[in-house]
């Protein structure tokens, strides 16, 4: 098939983790390459963006939850985000265990709800850079990730290094 007639590749994403581990910082530095300090905190959003992954165009759909528990009221609404997504990044803040808890938690939500253990997941330690306040440690970050079969990136949100690594 010819590179012009090739249609798009698409992929949902989304974004899960306890309220304040920096969803939505780490979404619009995706999408704007830009650290805002200002924006709508309390709302999801579904973000469209292009990226070349690859060396292949992919249209990205990405949905920014607001933190949703996976037992009570808001579990229907997490396991409907769940259900849209084709991958899951998990974010947790190194400065907050309970963030780090979560974690699994919404891992095995996935895998119920998915029915399968081959969705791909990436999870992110965020707010490296507060290393005076850090409370999770690199290796544990790690552990975890290996624990569920997932990739662990740590970011910062704030520096350069998140740009660089985001391209
Ligand atoms: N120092 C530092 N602060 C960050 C980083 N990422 C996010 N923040 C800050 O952490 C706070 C929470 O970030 P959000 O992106 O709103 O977190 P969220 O997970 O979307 O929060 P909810 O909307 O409550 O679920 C904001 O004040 C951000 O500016 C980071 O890497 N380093």
């Amino acid at each position: 098939m010819s590179e012009s007639v090739r249609k798009m590749l698409r992929a949902k994403l989304v974004v899960l983790g306890r309220d304040n581990s920096g969803k939505t910082a780490l979404c619009v530095r995706f999408i704007t390459r830009r650290f805002i300090g200002e924006y709508e905190h309390k709302r999801e959003v579904t973000y469209r963006c292009q990226k070349i992954v690859d060396k292949e165009a992919i249209e990205l759909e990405i949905l920014d939850t607001v933190n949703k528990e996976c037992v009570g009221p808001a579990a229907s609404s997490l396991e409907s985000s769940i259900k849209w997504g084709d991958g899951f990044l998990i974010i947790y803040s190194v400065t907050d265990r309970s963030s780090f808890e979560a974690v699994s938690r919404l891992k095995r939500l996935i895998d119920h709800v998915k029915q399968t253990l081959g969705i791909p997941t990436v999870i992110v330690a965020n707010k490296c850079d507060m290393e005076n306040g850090r409370v999770v440690r690199t290796d544990e970050g790690q552990a975890l990730a290996s624990d569920l079969r997932s990739v662990c990136f740590a970011l910062t949100d704030n520096s350069t290094a998140i740009s660089d690594s985001m391209k």
